[in-house]
Order: C-alpha cells, then sequence, then structure tokens
C-alpha cells in the first residue's frame, strides 16, 4: 500500500469518526452506520466483481449468513461476545462461498451470473420461510459494551471498514491477489503465468463471501434483528450494478458505493422524487460501465497513472537505447551458431488432430541449454499448435513432452508453467490497467525489486516500470508479454510472433535482444516468428513445419539453405544469408 495513501486514509478514518457522531443527529448517524455497513459489502464485490471479474448476484446472501451466525450465537449468549461472533459469521459464509464458487470452475459470464443469482433466490425463500434466529424471542444482538451507543458503534463499524480495506491491500499484493486482475482478462494467459485459475477463483469467492458476512454480522449490530427483506435478491442485484457502476475495488469506490447504497434512498425522499429514480439511474450507468468494462474508479485512477506516467515517455523519446548489449549481439544480421548444450525441452512423435485435419504429425524437436531455437513454417503448419500442445493449453495430443528430463504429459498449463515452461500467446491480453511492474510480477510470479523490474524492462525496449500498460502500443506490449515471460527464469519460453506490430529496425532491435536471452537470464527460446531477417539474427538452429510435419531441421544457416524449405516456405525472395 502506498504510505501517503495510507496516512491520508488513516487521517480521514480518524476525523470521520470524531466528526460524525459530534455533529450529526441521530438519523443520519444512523444513516452514517448504514452507510459504512452497506461500503463494506461493497468491498466484497470489490473482490469478486471489480478483482477477480467474476459477475456474483449473491452477495447478500453471504451478508444473510453472517448476519444469521451472529444472531444465533447471541440468542445462545454464546462466549466471546459480539466480536468474535462476527468473525465466526465471517467464516461461516467461507465454505459456502466456495461452493458457489465451484460452478465459475467450468462456466464464467452471464452463465456464472444465473447460477449465483440462483443462490440468491434460494436465500430469498429459505429465508423469508424462516425467521432470523431471536426473532421471535425478540433478543436483539447485545453490542460489546465499549460500543453500545449507535454513535460508538459508528467507529466500530469504520474500524472494521479501515481492517477489511487494509488486509485486502495487503491481499492484493501477493501473488494469488494479483492474479485475480489477470484472471478477469484472460484465463489462458494467467495459467500461462503458472496461476491456479481454479484456486484463484475459489479463493476470490470464500474471501468475497468473508467479508459479504461481516457486513451481514454488522448489519445486525446494528439493527438488532433484521429480516430477509435486509439481504433480498434485489438488493444484491443492484448492489451488483452500484459495484459495476464505481469499483469498488478501490476504497474510494467501495466508500462511495456505500454512500450511495445507503443515503440514497433518503436524499430522493428529501428532493421529493420517486425511489425508483435511484435504481432507474444505477441500472443505466451500470450497463453503460459493462460495455466500457471501466468502472468510474478505474477510469479515474488511469487518468491520474497515465498523467503521472506521461513526462517518463517522453523523457525517453529523447534517449531510446539504454540498455547495453555485449558485443556479440551488436551485429543482429549475423546467424549466431554457437554449439548447442544438453537437450532441455524435448519433443517426440507430437501428433494433434482437430477432426480430419492433422495439425501436427509426429512432431519431434529439441530445444537445447542455452540456444534461441526458431520454429517457422507457412499459416496454418501448425506452430501455435505445437506451442498449445507443449505448454498444456491443447490435450489429447499423441507424443511426448520433457522438460529438462521430467515428462510433462497429461500437467495442466500452470503446472507445467511452475515445472519452467512460459509462453507467450500471438495477442496479447495484458490488463491495461496494470503498471508494467505489476504485469511483470504476476509474470515472475513473485515480488521483484524495482531494479530488476527496470534492467528487464530496458533490456526489451519497454519504458520505465511505473509506465501503465494502457499508454503502451501493442508492438511494445508484446515485447512487456516476452519480458513477463523472461522474469519468471524458467527453463524455456515459448514465444508466438513476439515481434509482430514492430518496424523492420526495431525487430532487428529485438533479435539481438532475445539472441542476448539465454546467456543473461538463463533461458532457453523457441521462437515462432514469420519475420525471416529476425529469425536468422536471433537463432543458432530451427525446424521448419509444413502441413504439421517436419520438413528440415539444424543449424539456421544450413536450413534456411535446404531446398525444401526455400521451395516451401521461402520461395524465391529467400535472401542470402550474411
Ligand atoms: N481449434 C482448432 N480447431 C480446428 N482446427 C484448428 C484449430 N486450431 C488450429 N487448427 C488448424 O490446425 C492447423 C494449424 O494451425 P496453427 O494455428 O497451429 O498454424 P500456425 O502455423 O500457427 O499458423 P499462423 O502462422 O497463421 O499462426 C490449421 O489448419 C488450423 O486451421
Amino acid at each position: 500500500m502506498n504510505p501517503r495513501a495510507f496516512a491520508i486514509g488513516l487521517g480521514v478514518a480518524v476525523a470521520v469518526c470524531v466528526a460524525v457522531p459530534a455533529v450529526f443527529s441521530a438519523h443520519w448517524v444512523f444513516l452514517a452506520i448504514t452507510a459504512v455497513v452497506v461500503s463494506i459489502i461493497m468491498q466484497s464485490y470489490g473482490v469478486i466483481v471489480g478483482r477477480a471479474g467474476m459477475m456474483s448476484l449473491c452477495q447478500m446472501s453471504f451478508a444473510a449468513i453472517g448476519a444469521w451466525v451472529v444472531l444465533k450465537l447471541n440468542l445462545h449468549d454464546a462466549p466471546g461476545g459480539f466480536l468474535l461472533w462476527l468473525v465466526l459469521g465471517g467464516l461461516a459464509a467461507v465454505p459456502v462461498g466456495v461452493l458457489i464458487g465451484l460452478p465459475a470452475l467450468r462456466i464464467r459470464g452471464v452463465n456464472l451470473a444465473v447460477v449465483t443469482f440462483g443462490f440468491a433466490v434460494s436465500t430469498d425463500i429459505v429465508l423469508n420461510a424462516n425467521q432470523f434466529p431471536g426473532t421471535g424471542e425478540l433478543k436483539t444482538v447485545v453490542r460489546p459494551e465499549l460500543f453500545s451507543g449507535d454513535r460508538a458503534y459508528f467507529v466500530l463499524t469504520v474500524i472494521v471498514f479501515c481492517l477489511v480495506a487494509i488486509g485486502l491491500s495487503l491481499f492484493n499484493r501477493t501473488r494469488l491477489g494479483m492474479s485475480w486482475l489477470e484472471l478477469k482478462h484472460s484465463e489462458r494467459a494467467a495459467a500461462a503465468h503458472g496461476v491456479s485459475v481454479a484456486r484463484s477463483k475459489l479463493a476470490a469467492f470464500a474471501i468475497s463471501a468473508f467479508v459479504a458476512a461481516i457486513g451481514g454480522g454488522l448489519m445486525a449490530g446494528q439493527l438488532g434483528l433484521v429480516v430477509a427483506q435486509n439481504f433480498s435478491m434485489g438488493q444484491s442485484l443492484a448492489f451488483f450494478a452500484v459495484a459495476i457502476l464505481i469499483g469498488p475495488h478501490h476504497v474510494d469506490g467501495a466508500i462511495m458505493g456505500g454512500v450511495f447504497g445507503a443515503v440514497m434512498a433518503t436524499i430522493l425522499e428529501r428532493l421529493s422524487l420517486p425511489q425508483d429514480l435511484g435504481g432507474m439511474l444505477f441500472g443505466v450507468f451500470a450497463v453503460l460501465a459493462l460495455r466500457s468494462g471501466v468502472s468510474q474508479t478505474d477510469f479515474v485512477q488511469a487518468r491520474r497513472r497515465e498523467r503521472a506516467a506521461r513526462p517518463l515517455l517522453e523523457g525517453r523519446a529523447e534517449a531510446p537505447e539504454t540498455a547495453p548489449l555485449s558485443p556479440s549481439s551488436q551485429k543482429p544480421s549475423k546467424t549466431p551458431s554457437e554449439p548447442p548444450g544438453r537437450p532441455l525441452l524435448q519433443v517426440s512423435g507430437l501428433t494433434v488432430r482437430f477432426g480430419e485435419v492433422t495439425a501436427l504429425d509426429e512432431v519431434t524437436l529439441t530445444v537445447p541449454e542455452g540456444a534461441v531455437a526458431g520454429l517457422i513454417g507457412p499459416n496454418g503448419a501448425g506452430k501455435s499448435t505445437f506451442i498449445a500442445a507443449v505448454t498444456g493449453f491443447l490435450g489429447g495430443y499423441r507424443g511426448s513432452i520433457v522438460l529438462a528430463g521430467q515428462p510433462l504429459d497429461g500437467l495442466r498449463p500452470d503446472v507445467r508453467a511452475g515445472r519452467g515452461l512460459r509462453r507467450t500467446f500471438q495477442t496479447t491480453t495484458i490488463p491495461a490497467e496494470l503498471t508494467q511492474y505489476e504485469y511483470l510480477t504476476i509474470g515472475a510470479g513473485r515480488r521483484l525489486d524495482l531494479g530488476e523490474a527496470g534492467e528487464l524492462l530496458d533490456f526489451f525496449g519497454c519504458p520505465p516500470a511505473q509506465v501503465p500498460v494502457s499508454l503502451l502500443d501493442a508492438g511494445t506490449r508484446r515485447l512487456l508479454d516476452v519480458a513477463a515471460a523472461v522474469a519468471a527464469r524458467p527453463k524455456v519460453a515459448l514465444l508466438d510472433e513476439p515481434a509482430a506490430g514492430q518496424s523492420g529496425a526495431e525487430s532487428l532491435r529485438f533479435a539481438a535482444r532475445l539472441a542476448e536471452v539465454p546467456a543473461r537470464y538463463g533461458v532457453a527460446v523457441l521462437l515462432v516468428e514469420h519475420d525471416m531477417e529476425l529469425v536468422t539474427a536471433a537463432c543458432s538452429q530451427l525446424t521448419v513445419l509444413d502441413f504439421g510435419r517436419v520438413i528440415a531441421s539444424g543449424p539456421t544457416r544450413d536450413v534456411m539453405e535446404d531446398p525444401a524449405v526455400v521451395n516451401a516456405y521461402l520461395g524465391i525472395a529467400a535472401a542470402p544469408l550474411a
């Protein structure tokens, strides 16, 4: 967490805790409590909707679990008191959250929304048929002595809000927390970075359920007794709309959402406007936000980050070349010809069929330690299919894939990534709201220090680490993707057309850098490219595919001069090698 933002946030919280109880009437203090409680529930939407990008319409059902546990324990005068009950209520919602999250492993988007809405509807029915504990006995929740009055209870809710915000902010910095952002944009990219998509999704459901239930428990403490309508599916829907619109994964967004959610009704009443107007407005804005895919706080933060980063880009335009290259890679037109090391990635007899189409036919290929190996071929030759099968994104292949002596067959993509196999995609899906540094951290799977991140970015010709992805052009995003793959220090990085979108000069510069990657970072490379100048400059060995079959393989120079390759791929335009 940014220390300045933390200090400001804490200062504001203290000021609010002093000012609101001192200045506001009892009615407004009560509304302020509601606003903070809703803000806490908004933070649960922030986790599941804002960060992990999953459409959950049942957060109020999780809140109901928290309230139910608090009321039940209160009814039985359970030991520990309200604060312990609150935590137990949160914990009780966790397994339910995981259970509701299980379908999310297979479905997403609107289908997931329907499943979660189904849970909200069921909860509604159960709650309407059964009273909350203590309702019959009229036994209201006993608040902690220190926070028994509404004014003091307001302070308690603010403290809980701050604790949740700090907890989530710390968690967001962990690998799992960061992985949510990538999950939101592309599950495939997350898996390629070694993120277990299942674990990441279930963790998001579990944590969001916990936070929502804490909010529900606090609501029980505020009202004394609650009824089913406090947690209705309509409420879940309305809050979801607010969350999409405002972006409660930012603290200010959660507060705005809470204030809107709690105070809107009162404001409309005071203005003599119909209550439906609030819901309609949120509905319209939420649809707009869904269409643009950007919430209000995301938009504002992105602009702020971009403004701060622009001077860095301007400075860079004056001095684009900073990373030192070793003398051996200064002349990119020369074909590297280092003797290959021991075999690192060994692919044997790889065969992939899509129905009648044989995309790969008994392909055998080896990437030696310390090498940049090239894989070329005409469109549709099977290059991307090869990368997908080797990295585990395509099951059902025949043949064997061995990395550093360990067979990988049957393993999930994220497990293969963890074993030291990273890939990039032809189409990049880097979350635009991240900074380059944050994206590198996700790719690396560990916290990089800023110096290391800066060196990597500089080496690949990317701007400084703090520059947000939203300011990068398509070609630079591809380079960032390569940097993120290398940042993980895998054994082998498989790069699928990383230089697409680069000018001729940029691509030769990239070739020089790529040729240096094995020695500099200890990462062997398999490069899929159409740019023959780049391939010639970067690769010491080459394999050529045509209609899924290997038609030539060996040192780059020999392969490029092979008549079969010239006929099938290079054609008469093949340039003579330097
Ligand atoms: N999911 C799929 N379903 C059916 N056929 C597929 C699928 N993916 C690839 N193919 C087919 O497999 C063959 C190999 O495709 P692949 O994308 O691997 O080629 P490529 O060499 O990467 O081409 P390019 O250079 O255009 O990226 C093609 O005939 C393609 O139409």
